[in-house]
């Protein structure tokens, strides 16, 4: 029995995810009251348009465009607009009247995580943000609580489900990024700006919050070295099929250790080339897997939907649940761990194998004056294939591990040389 107050919840954003949201708070209402000890009431839902036609069918009355005034009242506030503003003075707001905050908006925890974080301590409050990286996976948690004894060493794997979409489908169906890009939109995986998720800024996003948690250090939005997959072109899905290999944008978070001793922070994510057999090559469609090492912990993986409506409202939900059972139980929201503080290391620094594509003149010795000059930048070559054609040749040099600022030297000194006509394509290879 319910022994406790209506908890009021309010619902800001009706669209993929928050319209799930909201049918589950209604259908479930029952359910979740007997878990939280307390109903969970929707006292309303903020919207652009309350007349705007919906997929899914919510009651007029919780519709509001007074974002402001709905969030007044609220014990716990929902956001699932997008986007940083209005969303993250709404949320400033709601905090600073004492109500918990679920969100899962990456691109605003990524740029204000930390202000947001100092606003709820002040009150006792808590932000949540299950659903902002890895969809209905749980990864936030166990990063935050699950792994707060153990020593985090690396995060990496598959954060973005509209990539892996697409990527996927340029693979297994030859569909091009555009088309593509179309599908996982229709199907409301993509951001409402589709820029965010190609670019590379969404992945990028969640890199931040990932590697923010895992080593207890604020990691600012912009020091994450991003490429997105508007460069991966149907000839680089066919030469990484060629060669039993699938490409796949990834975001890799790693502690590494510094000249000096001292541990760093790395994180980056763009686009890499891994066998067929490497576990993340079966991560299909929207599905997102991320990678977990830790010292005693070892190797942990975890996989499941990134992206989608009902897939991101359970992980909504989760936090919306675990928040309202707070407020039934009492006590401080949990204080966010920044207290190892570690330093960034220079993306120049990080080491990875490369493949680099380039279309050369079909003429003696060329292949012996490319070699030498990646060995004068410290470059050594691993693999060579070449494909004559009419008086060029296509050569595909496979590096030994070498650092991104020896490569990037590499590619400067490559577009200078007379023999290489262009460079084709440059994709990291993981193993
Ligand atoms: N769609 C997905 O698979 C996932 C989405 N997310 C995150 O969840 C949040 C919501 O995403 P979606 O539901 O996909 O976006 P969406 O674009 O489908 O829905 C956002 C809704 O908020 C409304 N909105 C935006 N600004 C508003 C304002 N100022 N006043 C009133 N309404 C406003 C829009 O009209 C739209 O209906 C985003 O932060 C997104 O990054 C996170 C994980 C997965
Ligand atoms: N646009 C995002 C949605 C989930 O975070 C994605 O495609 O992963
Ligand atoms: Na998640």
């Amino acid at each position: 029995m319910n022994h406790y107050r209506s908890l009021r919840i309010a619902l800001l954003g009706a669209g993929s995810v928050g319209s799930q949201v909201a049918r589950l708070l209604i259908e479930q209402q029952h359910e979740l009251a007997a878990r939280v000890g307390a109903p969970l009431e929707l006292v309303g839902i903020g919207v652009r348009d309350v007349d705007a036609k919906r997929d899914v069918e919510l009651p007029r009355e919780l519709l509001t465009d007074d974002l402001e005034t709905l969030v007044a009242g609220a014990d716990i506030v929902v956001e699932l607009l997008g986007g940083i503003e209005p969303a993250r003075t709404l949320l400033l707001e709601a905090l600073a009247a004492g109500a918990d905050v679920v969100t899962a908006n990456k691109a605003l925890v990524a740029a204000h995580g930390p202000e947001l974080f100092e606003a709820a301590a002040v009150v006792g409050a808590h932000v949540a943000y299950e659903a902002a990286v890895g969809g209905a996976i749980p990864i936030i948690r166990p990063l935050e609580q699950s792994l707060a004894g153990d020593r985090v060493t690396r995060v990496m794997g598959i954060v973005n489900g509209t990539t892996n979409f697409i990527l996927d489908r340029m693979h297994t169906e030859g569909s091009s990024l555009e088309d593509a890009l179309a599908t996982a939109t229709a199907l409301g995986y993509a951001e409402a700006d589709p820029t965010a998720d190609i670019e590379g800024f969404d992945a990028a996003s969640k890199a931040t919050i990932l590697a923010s948690l895992a080593f207890h250090t604020e990691v600012p939005a912009d020091q994450v070295h991003r490429e997105g997959i508007t460069g991966v072109t149907d000839a680089m899905v066919q030469q990484a099929e060629r060669g039993g290999r699938v490409l796949k944008l990834v975001a890799i978070c790693e502690r590494v250790a510094g000249e000096d001793g001292a541990d760093r922070v790395s994180a980056r994510v763009h686009p890499v080339s891994l066998p067929g057999t490497h576990p993340l090559a079966a991560v299909h469609e929207a599905m997102n897997a991320i990678f977990v090492t830790a010292e005693s912990a070892g190797d942990l993986m975890f996989y499941g939907a990134g992206a989608g409506g009902p897939e991101t409202a359970s992980a909504v939900l989760g936090d919306l649940v675990s928040m309202a059972r707070r407020h039934v139980a009492g006590g401080p929201g949990m204080p966010v761990s920044t207290h190892a503080n570690l330093g960034l290391a220079p993306f120049a620094d990080v080491l990875a194998r490369h493949e680099l594509a380039l279309t050369v003149a079909d003429r003696p010795g060329v292949l012996a004056r490319i070699a030498g000059l990646l060995s004068e930048h410290g470059v050594s070559v691993e693999s060579v294939r070449q494909d004559p054609s009419d008086g060029s040749a296509s050569l595909v040099l496979g590096t030994h591990t070498a650092s991104e600022g020896r490569i990037a030297s590499v590619l400067e000194a490559l577009e200078q040389q007379d023999d290489v006509e262009r460079i084709d394509s440059v994709i990291r290879l993981i193993d």
